[in-house]
Parts: structure tokens; sequence; C-alpha cells
């Protein structure tokens, strides 16, 4: 690096218990790889965190989680975002890149029962059961496995949502969470089950942290280079070319399932892997769901990136377009009459 360089750089990321345990793995990873470089961590409160009340389904998938941290990037007062890559909408804007990807957590989903119950899979709970998810993405495809079950949203960061559910009087005898974040707060221990494909297809990058930057910051941009895990980038790059491609953010029902097996590397770099990629889309009541597999030999990003594409035109053609349609449709009248409500 030149002499001119910077020897210390801003990370920051959401407020929440995961979002700074997570930046603190971050800043621990750098700090590890460039010891003589310094790293700060800053925290603010984005909209996701401040608007509690509504579902995320109607607030739309929106940059809810980044927004704010986006000016502060671009504004320079930091200069690299930690994000679970899941929370990281498709398109990013103008100025900004994603400069790594970290190797990937367990992606799946798991269940969470409420303490003293003698439940541990979803198989296990009587009917009428509530179980708390606001993703519409588990509630769409767990409705099609098990039609007895109630489910409900539940917001609020994962301390606060554990809090719900243990809470006396409260509805929920279970929440389904992403693994890696209870597993990153070290709350792995309260899993009964872990909840995977065919059964549960988990969110598209699900389990995996990146490092947004600004899209002119070389000196970042090296750094990050250090960090990112190729396996997990090209698993991760395919399924949102996918998610891109099917015009959804997280707050739609898609699932996806992802492998590299017969992995090729050259000087430490991966060079060519069979990337396997099964995705679906379910409606709302699951009462329809698509689903596809695609499996080829990519030798770059941009390979992954196109099969994951492909797969987006598959599905839409085999009905994933009428389902998502029909969401649009659905959330453009319950925004409406919600705005009319007030
Ligand atoms: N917005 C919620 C969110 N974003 C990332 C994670 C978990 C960690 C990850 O997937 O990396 C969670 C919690 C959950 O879905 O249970």
């Amino acid at each position: 690096m030149a002499s001119s360089s910077r020897t210390s750089f801003v990370l920051a990321s959401r407020a929440s218990k995961l979002a700074q345990i997570q930046t603190n793995i971050v800043r621990d990873g750098l700090e590890t790889t460039f010891p003589t470089l310094s790293f700060s961590t800053s925290f603010m409160t984005t909209e996701g965190d401040k608007n509690q009340s509504q579902a995320l389904y109607l607030l739309g998938g929106k940059a809810l989680w980044t927004k704010e941290l986006e000016v502060a990037l671009k504004e320079d007062v930091v200069d690299m975002l930690i994000h679970s890559l899941k929370d990281v909408p498709t398109t990013l804007p103008h100025g900004c890149e994603i400069g790594a990807i970290l190797e990937r957590e367990n992606p799946v989903d798991s269940l969470v029962v409420k303490q003293g119950l003698p439940y541990r899979t979803l198989e296990d709970l009587p009917d009428g059961s509530v179980v708390g998810t606001s993703s519409v993405r588990r509630v769409a495809q767990l409705r099609r496995s098990f039609p007895g079950l109630v489910f409900l949203d539940v917001r609020g960061n994962l301390n606060t949502r554990l809090a719900k559910l243990d809470a006396p009087d409260g509805p929920y005898t279970a929440l389904i969470l992403a693994k890696a974040g209870l597993v990153r707060l070290g709350m792995g221990d309260r899993i009964t089950a872990d909840l995977a494909a065919p059964i549960l297809f988990h969110a598209v990058s699900q389990g995996a942290l990146a490092i947004e930057i600004r899209a002119y910051d070389q000196e970042a941009r090296e750094l990050c280079k250090a960090l990112t895990h190729q396996e997990t980038q090209w698993k991760c790059l395919a399924e949102r070319a996918l998610l891109r491609e099917l015009e959804g953010g997280c707050s739609v029902p898609v699932g996806v399932s992802t492998s590299l097996s017969q992995i090729d590397k050259s000087a430490g770099k991966l060079t060519r892997a069979t990337l396997e990629i099964t995705g679906c889309v379910t409606s709302l009541d699951g009462s329809v769901h698509v689903q596809d597999t695609l499996s080829q030999e990519v030798e770059s990003i941009q390979g992954a990136e196109e099969l994951g594409k492909n797969l987006a035109t598959k599905l839409m053609a085999n009905g994933a377009k009428v389902i998502l349609d029909d969401i649009t449709r659905d959330r453009r009248k319950r925004a409406s009459e919600a705005e009319t409500a007030e």
C-alpha cells in the first residue's frame, strides 16, 4: 500500500446485539489479518429497528436495515458496513458495493420451543399451536407440511423475540429463527430442531456476513479481499442473482438451497466448481409451490450469477410469476388500506 494509505477504519452496523457481535467478528478478522492497521466500531439504529409495529411483509423489503448506514458510508463517516447478507437488498445504491462475503454459518432455520414445554420438533406441536415468525417464506412453506399450526408475526431483535416466546402469558409455543443468528448470540442451546430442505428452504444468503464499502474505496476493497470466503461468495451471489431476477426482497416467499462440489483451486483461489442451486417460490397460503434445480460447472462469480438467473427464468416460466404477481397486488391493496385506516 502507498504511504498515504489510511491506517484506521471505522466499521459500522445496526445496534442490535447480533449486529454488534457480527461486527466484532469482522473486526477480529481484520485485526488478525492486518495487525498494523486499527479498526473501530460504530452502531446505529435503522428504520427496520424503529418500525416494529408494521408487518415486515407490508414494509415491502426495501432497504430497511441498511439505508441510514449507507448514508454514513457515503458521507465518509464510516468505512465498512457489516451486515447479515440476507438483509442486504439485491441491488445496492449507486456508490456502494459488497467488498467481502465471509464464510457462511449453517444456513438453515431452527425451531426454538418455549421454555418449560416438552416439544422438540414441529411434528410434536399439537394442532393449534402458535408458531412465531415474521418471514412469509417460512410461513408459506411450513403451511404445506403443517396445516394444523397457526403462524403469528413476531417482531423485534432476537433477544426481544425470545423474551416474547418465554413470557408465561405470551401466545407463542415456538419460534422459527435462523440458526446462524442464534449460534452467534450464544443461544444455540435453545434450538430443539433444525428445519432444512425439502421441508424448509432457507432464505437467500442466510447465515453469511457481508462487508459493504464505498465503490471507489480501493484500500477497503483490498482489506475485504482477504476476508472473502470464495465458496460462500459463489453460492450467495448465485442466490442473490436468483432473487434479483425474481424481483423480490427479503419479504417474498423465496427459498433456496445451494451446494458446491468438485471444487478446483489454483494457488488457493477457487477456479472451478459444480454449483447446484434449488430455488422455490410458494404462495402465501402454501397452496402453490414452484420448485426447480439447476446444476452446472462454473468458473467464475459471473458463471455462478448466470446460473442463479437462469433458475429464476425457469421458475418464472413454471408458475412463480403468477405467485409473485398475486403477492404484489395483495401488498399494494393492503398498504393502501393501511393508509386509509390511519
Ligand atoms: N432480519 C432478521 C435476520 N437477519 C439475519 C438473521 C440471522 C443471521 C443470518 O442469517 O446471517 C436474522 C434473524 C432471523 O432471521 O432469525
